[in-house]
């Protein structure tokens, strides 16, 4: 009987190692034909089973790893090139198992009748091919799977994680004896066992991708060796036409390798040079420009490196994509800066350029950014950058063979999708890419339609929570590479969810654990993310302040009335159909900002008849009447916000003190912007304002106006939803955050945007909170939930700030008038945080409040070192360890 091979057999089943191949079932002549036509096949064998043999042994290694080692590459390159060729065909055959013939007529193995003794905890895993039960003569296995074998039950699950069949009561003793090369019926499917699968294969997954239409992961050394000693000696024979056509290629490196501080990038090994080199150019350095070396940090260095090696191909065999995920302002723009002027000019084969075009989409207000950026790094006569904008429209572009590198923003992607797609970019870069994390949004869908294999997303983000976000920026940069999106949910998404379950048993926990850490492993290779630490020393001291604000007498009467109102009773009964919560939370935050937004959206509301608005009615009935009868929106006062008070203060003392310092205040909502749009014309302060209706033309301008040290604008207002991401308001040395956001890392991103290279003065984070109120819940649990761990995705985490328990929202529409600050009572402070101390500091010195006002309880000065291990830290017991700065300056 003889059967075509199941997808594993094509590929090569690692799991089936050489030296079980039963003679009968391999095919000598094959081997011997290969073995003759080039010994060091052996070698390349030895090397492959060694390799994956290592990765097995070590569960810090990824799987995968089946190609040839850096070692016995080298030697194949050293030798003739036609005969590295050989070798690779050869290596390629040598994994292919032949077809198989079965012998003798499958067992069915029988179910137990009688009793037996066996452990039943015994568990034997077996990668084995199947086929439906049938009396054919010619069967074809259908597919791989996975055999687990547990007491007297199995279990026989496809590559893609699901049960395709199972069984119980099945003699122990028969199962125990399962070896390899045994066919057998199970469940009324045929199976053959191909290999034993490791616990420790089984329990991180590993299993489910090597059988069938996994990445081959590729032997990935992280030594680059500096230069070669003759680069012709080892490839290049230009004894054929081709070859010696192309001897007019380059064989010096553009830049000496071996010059003092040169960064060489790694070479390609044989496997890469057989796929990608077919016209045997000879090998050449790639060296980066040292004029933009030497303004390079180290991890910066390190970076180049990874983003070369990724979009290589080096890494991950056939996959070309990388996500760099360092935190703000480490200089993402820069990396890519260099990598795309090194492919642009060099390559490995004959130095022959490795891209031509390059595409970078991001965010409307960094389109701008970007082409400065160019400018500043290479200069205007390197390279020719264009920018799409008002004025510069695609066409010229697409008309123009001067330019290399298109910016676009996405808005604008979209709009002109059709004539981008007609250009043919090597290397696509997503700026601010986290937004890509949602396969089913337009812009993503545009961006995988565009046929480019070198993919690389930027973001400072990480991905928080969501597994399937994780999926789709993977997917995006390297398609395919977790396999599809059914299968990874079975082998990764719900192991490692049921195993966060507080009901989850041992067994659920660690397979969970190391489906999570093979999945790091796994994409590991190809994300890169380095944490501020690493430009702490090159930075001013950045002095982060939680300044928690009492609320005014308007402000906890509105408080008291919203908590009391129909709406929020309804919450707390827990009818959240149509999720009333989240109104209420809204109008709740809209009162810590000021009551005037409030008093906006009553009368809004009021003149609405629309059934849908009745809850929202409901929770504003009888609110009107709190405000004083000629109340008038727009001649609001200070002194009806505590938060407002404050700000106010601190801006007439940021400007006493250090008049040459500009402030940078942000909202997460325009009309607040305008609020404090006002107050800043009310003190005369000059400002400029970059929002969501800023025309993404102008923006940069807005930035670097500010960013001047002529300029006169003292305040920059900023919506954190526009300009939240990847500016560079350097100018600027005070941040306010006016007010707080669920997530963290909306606040973080705002607050890196002055604390970042290029600036000169001493950073000063002050972050406003309302005391007792809603603010300070969010700011507990941003400070409980936040871990800045390093990692991309945060498998740990599973909040999600629109589905909140009964309880939470218990806690969340609460009002604690008694106390001062709650934050300050859950430190077990042993100061009384009264009001006979309200006077801040930061540092001692630099910036006093002259005239602190009653209504600014506490400043917890928070010093940096002491912020990361806060940041760290997933408890509020820890904040405890933050000195509470409350010494009285004159
Ligand atoms: N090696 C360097 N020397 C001096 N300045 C640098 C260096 N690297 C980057 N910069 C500057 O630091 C600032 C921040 O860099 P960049 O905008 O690339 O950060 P980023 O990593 O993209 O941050 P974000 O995530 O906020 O977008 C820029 O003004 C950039 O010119
Ligand atoms: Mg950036």
């Amino acid at each position: 009987m003889r059967r075509s091979a199941a997808p594993s057999q094509l590929q090569g089943n690692p799991f089936k190692k050489p030296k079980f191949i039963p003679p009968a079932r391999s095919n000598p002549s094959l081997n011997e034909e290969i073995t003759k036509l080039n010994p060091d096949i052996k070698l390349l064998e030895v090397a492959t089973s060694k390799t994956f043999l290592q990765s097995q042994n070590d569960p810090r290694k990824c799987s995968l790893n089946l190609l040839p080692t850096e070692e016995s590459a080298r030697e194949i390159n050293h030798g003739d090139n036609y005969r590295g060729k050989y070798c690779f065909e050869a290596c390629a055959m040598a994994t292919l198992d032949p077809h198989h013939t079965v012998h003798s007529a499958p067992k069915e193995i029988t179910v137990s009748k009688g009793q037996e003794e066996e452990p039943a905890s015994l568990v034997k895993y077996f990668s084995v091919v199947w086929c439906k039960a049938s009396k054919k003569k010619h069967k074809k296995w259908e597919g791989d799977a996975v055999l687990i074998v547990k007491g007297k039950s199995f279990t026989l699950k496809n590559l893609e994680g699901k049960d395709i069949g199972r069984g119980i009561g099945y003699k122990f003793r028969e199962l125990e004896k399962i070896e390899e090369g045994q066919t057998m019926m199970i469940g009324g499917k045929e199976i053959e066992v191909m290999g034993i699968i490791s616990p420790d294969d089984f329990s991180s997954g590993r299993c489910f991708q090597l059988g069938g239409k996994s990445p081959a992961i590729s032997n990935f050394c992280q030594a680059a060796k500096k230069c070669f000693s003759n680069p012709l000696k080892s490839v290049y024979k230009p004894s054929s036409k081709e070859n010696r056509q192309n001897s007019f290629c380059n064989c010096k490196p553009r830049h000496d390798p071996c010059a003092p501080n040169s960064l060489v990038m790694l070479r390609p090994d044989s496997r890469h040079q057989w796929m990608f080199n077919k016209n045997c150019f000879p090998l050449v350095d790639v060296v980066i420009d040292p004029h933009l070396v030497c303004h390079l940090r180290p991890h910066q260095k390190e970076g180049i490196r990874f983003l070369y090696e990724c979009v290589m191909g080096f890494r991950v065999n056939d996959r070309y994509g990388a996500i760099l995920a360092d935190e703000m302002g480490l200089g993402k723009t820069i990396q890519c800066i260099s990598l795309i002027w090194t492919l642009q000019c060099q390559g490995p084969y004959g130095g022959k350029p490795v891209i031509k075009k390059t595409l970078i989409v991001t965010p409307g207000s960094l389109v701008n950014n970007w082409r400065k950026e160019f400018q500043k790094w290479l200069g205007s006569e390197r390279i020719k950058i264009f920018a799409v904008g008002q004025d510069h429209k695609i066409e010229e572009f697409t008309k123009s063979p001067f330019y290399s590198v298109l910016i676009i923003s996405y808005e604008m992607l979209l709009r002109s999708l059709d004539q981008v797609k007609n250009i043919k970019f090597d290397l696509l870069i997503c700026d601010e890419g986290h937004r890509l994390k949602n396969s089913a949004v337009k812009t993503t869908a545009a961006l995988i339609s565009l046929s480019c294999e070198k993919r690389i997303i930027l973001t400072g983000t990480p991905v928080q929570n969501d597994l399937q976000e994780f999926f789709a920026l993977i997917d995006f940069v390297n398609p395919g590479i977790l396999g599809p999106l059914s299968s990874y949910r079975k082998i990764y998404e719900e192991p490692i969810i049921l195993s966060r379950q507080p009901s989850a048993s041992e067994e659920e926990k660690e397979l969970g654990e190391r489906r999570a850490a093979e999945l790091t492993c796994l994409t590991g290779l190809f994300i890169l993310r380095r944490t501020q630490e690493v430009i702490n020393k090159y930075l001013p001291p950045k002095i982060e302040n939680v300044v928690f604000c009492q609320p005014a007498a308007l402000q906890i009467e509105l408080y008291r009335k919203l908590l009391n109102s129909r709406a929020v009773r309804f919450c707390l009964q827990g009818l959240l159909e149509n999720s009333p919560h989240l109104i209420c939370i809204g109008a709740l935050k809209k009162l810590c900002n000021h009551p005037c937004l409030l008093f906006n959206s009553i009368k809004e509301k009021e003149c609405s008849s629309t059934w849908d608005k009745n809850e929202e009615r409901s929770l504003y009935e009888g609110l009107i009447n709190v405000f004083p009868a000629d109340y008038n929106p727009f001649m609001f006062t200070e002194e009806e916000s505590g938060k407002l008070q404050v700000l106010s203060k601190l801006l007439a003392v940021i400007r006493e003190l250090c008049p040459a310092e500009k402030v940078v205040l942000v909202s997460n909502y325009t009309q607040t912007l305008n609020i404090l749009q006002e107050v800043c014309k009310r003190h005369g302060y000059a400002y400029t304002r970059l929002d969501g209706q800023t025309p993404v033309s102008q923006r940069q301008q807005i930035v670097d106006s500010f960013n001047s040290k002529y300029s006169s604008d003292f305040i920059f207002l900023l919506s954190s939803k526009a300009g939240g991401v990847g500016l560079n308001l350097i100018g600027g040395s005070h941040l306010i955050l006016y007010d707080i956001d669920w997530n963290p890392a909306t606040d973080i991103q705002a607050m890196s945007r002055v604390w970042r290279d290029g600036q000169k003065h001493p950073v000063h984070i002050y972050r406003l909170l309302t005391t007792g109120t809603i603010e300070e819940k969010i700011y507990q649990r941003q400070i409980s939930k936040q871990d800045l761990s390093g990692a991309v995705v945060d498998l740990t985490k599973t909040s999600e700030h629109t589905q909140f328990s009964v309880e939470e929202l218990k806690n969340l529409f609460t009002l604690h008038e008694s106390s001062h600050c709650v934050t300050h009572d859950l430190l077990d402070c042993e100061c009384t945080g009264g009001k006979d101390h309200t006077a801040f500091v930061s540092p001692p010195g630099k910036l006093c409040l002259s005239s602190p006002s009653s209504s600014c309880l506490l400043i917890l000065q928070i010093l940096i070192k002491q912020v990361m291990h806060w940041k760290n830290s997933l408890s509020l017991e820890v904040v405890s360890l933050v000195h509470i700065h409350r010494s009285l300056t004159p």
